[in-house]
């Protein structure tokens, strides 16, 4: 007799492990769900921490990757619930430091355990399908929502309440289906192969400051005094108004250009003062594709690493993440 799949999940709060809070006060995590219908499979439920997402930090990230390196030998495949405000922080600070062959899914809901549309027990489902899932292996960490299958690098939250939360740029690699209960999986794409990062702590303090027509720099000498490295949401391919450019001149601190716009790259294209290209000749680093919480989960865990900032500018140029 073949021995049954092992799965581990992790559970750690969101609106999945939430219900309205006996004092009246809006909903909280309470209870950790379980996972509906699975036949023939081990469950191994860990319950590290139960939080709202947005109580979620890089400490609690860092965690969660030991947790998972400690369950990843004996099991087959790892479900993470998780808050969705945040899911894809922790999906991509686990994708820049995870080594691990064995697929890694998070996933959460949008409505919790006593609303009538209550998606987390088919997310669930799903989830675990795929963790358990030969083809899932090698692909990075995952995101399991509404059947849509994401990668971690470019999945993003895009809606406050619809069920469908999560899309991003180019959108989904996959698609779990079920005929009956038989799960029907298939992925249109592969990740690109990732870098892996150890960084010795996840305590640098990285900012970011979100450009806005009319801004002359508010903000930007506290932060940059604070912070070890900055990471501005900036304007479409990664432009600011002119009073940003002698602060960022001025600046030997890394400063990553994302851009506030939901889609594509930031490129050094505009001569203007605070043009793209004038940003880079300052010393400024573009961010690629990452959207700036990205970035600076990205800058965070390189300075834990001890990079310098041209050792991370060659980083964020070559797309090693
Ligand atoms: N749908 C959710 O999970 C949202 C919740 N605020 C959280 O991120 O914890």
């Amino acid at each position: 007799m073949s021995t049954p799949p092992r799965l581990a999940v992790i559970h750690t709060g969101g609106t999945i492990a939430s219900r309205p809070s006996p004092d009246g006060r809006g909903l909280t995590p309470q209870q950790a769900p379980s996972v509906p219908g699975l036949d023939g499979v081990q469950v191994h439920d860990v319950q590290p921490f139960s939080l709202p997402s947005p109580h979620m930090t890089p400490a609690h990230m860092g965690q969660l990757a030991a947790l998972i390196e400690t369950l990843a030998p004996d099991h087959d495949g790892i479900v993470v619930t998780h808050g969705t405000d945040t899911l894809e922080e922790t999906a991509f600070a686990l994708h820049l430091t995870l080594n691990v062959p064995v697929p890694v899914v998070l996933t959460g809901s949008m409505r919790h355990a006593e609303e009538v549309s209550w998606d987390g027990p088919a997310n669930l489902l799903d989830a675990a399908h795929v963790a358990l899932h030969p083809s899932s292996r090698g692909r990075g960490p995952l995101v399991v929502i509404g059947g849509d299958i994401f990668d971690a690098r470019t999945v993003t939250k895009i809606h406050t309440t619809a069920v469908d939360a999560f899309g991003g740029y180019p959108g989904p690699i996959g698609r779990i289906d079920r005929e009956g209960r038989a799960p029907r999986l298939h992925y249109f794409a592969r990740p690109e192969p990732r870098a892996t990062y150890r960084p010795a702590h996840l305590n640098a303090r990285v900012e970011i400051l979100y450009a806005y027509a009319g801004w002359t720099g508010e903000g930007y000498a506290e932060a940059e005094a604070r912070a070890d490295g900055l990471v501005i949401a900036a304007l479409g391919t990664g432009n600011l108004p002119a009073e940003l450019l002698p602060l960022i001149r001025a600046t030997d601190k890394p400063v990553i250009i994302a851009t506030r716009t939901h889609a594509g790259p930031v490129l050094p294209v505009y001569g203007y003062a605070g043009g793209g290209a004038t940003l880079v000749e300052a010393g400024a680093i573009p961010a690629s594709f990452l959207n700036a919480h990205k970035a600076r989960l990205l800058l965070l865990i390189l300075l834990g690493q001890g990079l310098t900032r041209e050792q991370i500018r060659a980083v964020f140029e070559r797309d090693e993440f």
